[in-house]
């Protein structure tokens, strides 16, 4: 597209924008990502304005009120509702929207950034403990494109974590530009529309699953759904129901979490995470408390969620083996991005067919062949065959206890058989 052309379509974007009944009035947000293609639009439906945040990537969308007995000023006449939580003192968020033609970026810059859905520019953050200052980021630049796979490693306390939930919105920084989907996050940005965007844009899963204990496992996937308030009832028990099947939970629905296991509780918050299909995914060591055949499983889901979905991930991790799942690799040391490590292609694609190999496996309850697929961990294999063949278990005599244990399945237990459980769950 021509300069020419495209300073039209800007102008055309900004006569529109004046034309509707809440002209000149936008949600606030800076030049950022993308910022050539946001438009901001409202129109009304069932009796609110409804406006429309919209970038080439992620769009949001908020029912604008006016409230009630509040005049001082346009900008303080409206309340921002998202899905059903009306978010009060959004009056804040909504500012003057006055777009100069030269503010656009050209040509150039619109190929070059028009997939990115993160940018962060000379980010700083510093915790407070008491009088001190704890500098945790300390002037990171990072781009994400729109359907990347990163991973983050680095040393221990190096900013991982802080960088992702900054990203995450669950923090802020003390310094520098954050923009997620073209948004522009400051430190004076209301926790209401990061909560929205939280909502809306990303999914969260994180080494503790951090699961809702007292919901089920279809309970606490209908819970984002409930919260955005978009769906009927029926419609997100149908959806919740769809993603746990797509994880192979399909069978434990009614389970409460402390009745699956590791691997399964991290499937049930990787359904929870996609269930309001989030544009981004968080995972804070999403395999950190997984034994390889179940890290071999949640790695396979998420490599098909953003291969087959092309949800951008964003990964921390301590497991280096897990790297080449990723596009790029950051590595951060003392609070700052020190390398950037692009995968090749056609190894990444080599390491996605070996993962699908050992999970077809697993499923088919082909251990050996699991083991015998595991890439690079070939010889360590050799060894461990070789030792066990060497090692043969004895049971002392005496040890009859052990002799008499007997070797019927495991079944799977349901809540109704649990007697503090069974109540609630006839209720
Ligand atoms: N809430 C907090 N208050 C004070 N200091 C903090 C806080 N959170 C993190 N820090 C400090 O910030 C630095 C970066 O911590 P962060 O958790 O981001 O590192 P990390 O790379 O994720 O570490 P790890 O790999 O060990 O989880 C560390 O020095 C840490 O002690």
């Amino acid at each position: 597209m021509s300069s020419n052309n495209q300073n039209k379509k800007n102008k055309k974007g900004q006569q529109q924008q004046k034309q509707t009944s809440q002209d000149d009035q936008s949600l606030e947000f800076d030049h950022g990502v993308g910022s050539q293609d946001q438009t901001f639009n409202s129109n009304k439906r069932n009796g609110n304005q409804i406006g429309m945040y919209q970038s080439r990537v992620c769009s949001t969308e908020f029912i604008i009120e006016e409230s009630k007995g509040v005049a001082n000023g346009i900008t303080d006449a409206f309340t921002l509702q998202v899905g059903e939580t009306r978010l009060q003192s959004a009056s804040q968020s909504i500012v003057q929207q006055d777009h100069d033609d030269d503010e656009y970026e050209t040509d150039e810059e619109i190929k070059d950034n028009a997939k990115e859905v993160i940018k962060l520019v000379n980010v700083h953050k510093t915790y407070l403990l008491g009088l001190e200052g704890v500098p945790a980021l300390r002037g990171v630049n990072l781009t994400i494109n729109d359907g990347e796979f990163i991973t983050i490693l680095g040393t221990s306390g190096g900013g991982k974590t802080t960088l992702l939930n900054i990203i995450g919105t669950i923090d802020k920084p003390s310094k520098g530009d954050v923009y997620i989907c073209g948004l522009r996050i400051k430190y004076s940005t209301k926790d209401q529309l990061l909560a929205s965007i939280r909502l809306n844009k990303l999914g969260f899963v994180f080494q503790t699953f951090n699961l809702i204990g007292s919901l089920t496992a279809l309970e606490n996937v209908e819970l984002p759904m409930q919260l955005r308030g978009k769906l009927s009832r029926e419609q997100i028990r149908k959806r919740a129901i769809s993603l746990l099947e797509e994880v192979s939970l399909g069978s434990r629905l009614d389970h409460f979490p402390n009745q699956l296991s590791g691997g399964e509780q991290q499937r049930v918050t990787i359904a929870r995470a996609i269930a309001n299909n989030p544009s981004i995914i968080l995972l804070d060591e999403p395999t950190g408390d997984l034994d390889t055949r179940s890290t071999d499983i949640v790695m396979k889901i998420l490599v098909d969620l953003n291969v087959k979905k092309k949800i951008t991930m964003i990964m921390v991790t301590h497991d280096v083996g897990l790297k080449t799942f990723a596009n790029r690799v950051v590595r951060m040391a003392d609070g700052k991005v020190n390398k950037i490590e692009e995968i090749d292609p056609v190894l990444r694609n080599e390491h996605i067919r070996h993962l699908d190999d050992r999970v077809r496996a697993i499923h088919s309850g082909n251990q050996k062949d699991v083991l015998a697929i595991r890439e690079g961990i070939k010889e360590e294999n050799d060894e461990t065959s070789k030792l066990s063949s060497k090692t043969k278990v004895v049971i002392p005599d005496n040890f009859t206890a052990l002799k008499n244990v007997s070797t019927t399945k495991t079944s799977v237990r349901k809540p109704q058989d649990y007697p503090v459980l069974r109540e609630r769950f006839n209720k």
